[in-house]
């Protein structure tokens, strides 16, 4: 299904808390296409993980809509709502991996929505799928650790692991939700370095969420901004000002949204 974009439009989101509404995203509209890795910035509390948990169907936004291509995902049922979970897969801060079972039957993982009948149940999947699954696997650099238990990994490989996992589900989008957060500077480059290359290799769009600048300059194909629940910028690395980014932290930020 890759050849598909994530657009978000007109999306806002409405929390009630002690009986209060409060308004935490304003009518974000952002388009991420095949082959692009959008990057969200913003100071703790501006929108970043209620964006994300809306574009992964995890929470319904208040109003507007969320499509992958042509689809949108929001109040899907049976087999619609199946396929649209497996276009859309996720990559989080920590990888998730079971420990105790092999990189490749962590990968394997990845493919088990294709498959709801009870042999894929009990862990008996089509050979093609073993064969996809290592195919992941050599795209993230570590098909020689497949039978090695993930417990065993460093925290880089890890995370190259959970990336091979969603490359197996055969997503149109991926959301990675501060996939670096964990990792120190060489893994977290390589980690950032793989997403662009799966992004225009495999022309999948790819969502990321990451409190790194200098990181999301350099591999982001656009940079969002989001402030206090609202887009303020969604431009090419090169066109955000220093000034743009310093006013995305500023103190103030923090106020107008509390
Ligand atoms: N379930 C919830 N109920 C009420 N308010 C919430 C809920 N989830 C998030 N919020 C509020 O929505 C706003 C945006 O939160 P969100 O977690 O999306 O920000 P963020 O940019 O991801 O922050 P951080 O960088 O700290 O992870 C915050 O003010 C937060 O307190």
């Amino acid at each position: 299904m890759n050849g598909e974009s994530l657009v978000l439009s007109d999306v806002t989101k409405s929390y009630d808390t002690a009986g209060r509404r409060r308004m935490v995203l304003h009518g974000i509209d952002l388009a991420v296409r095949p082959g692009e890795i959008v990057v969200l910035l913003g100071a703790n509390g501006s929108g970043k993980s209620t964006t994300l948990k809306i574009a992964s169907g995890m929470i319904p936004p208040s109003s507007g809509e969320i499509r992958i291509g042509d689809t949108p995902i929001g109040g899907l049922k049976g087999e619609m709502r199946r396929q649209s979970r497996m276009a859309l897969g996720m990559v989080f801060q920590s990888p998730r991996l079971v420990g105790r079972r092999a990189v490749l039957s962590n990968v394997l993982c990845g493919t088990l929505g294709r498959h709801q009948d009870l042999a894929s149940m009990a862990g008996i999947l089509p050979r093609s799928e073993r064969g996809l699954a290592m195919d992941c696997l050599e795209q993230v650099g570590l098909a020689d650790l497949a039978a090695q238990r993930a417990s065993t990994l460093s925290g880089g490989q890890a995370q190259r692991v959970a990336i091979a996992r969603a490359l197996a589900q055969r997503p149109a989008v991926i959301l990675a939700d501060e996939p670096v957060a964990s990792l120190d500077p060489d893994a977290a480059e390589e980690v950032m370095v793989l997403l662009r290359r799966v992004a225009r290799e495999q022309n999948l769009a790819i969502l990321c969420v990451l409190h790194q600048i200098d990181l999301a300059r350099r591999h982001a194909t656009r940079l969002a901004g989001l402030k206090a629940g609202r887009l303020a910028f969604d431009l090419p690395p090169a066109d955000v000002t220093d000034e743009a980014l310093a006013d995305l932290y500023a103190r103030e930020t923090m106020r107008e949204a509390a």
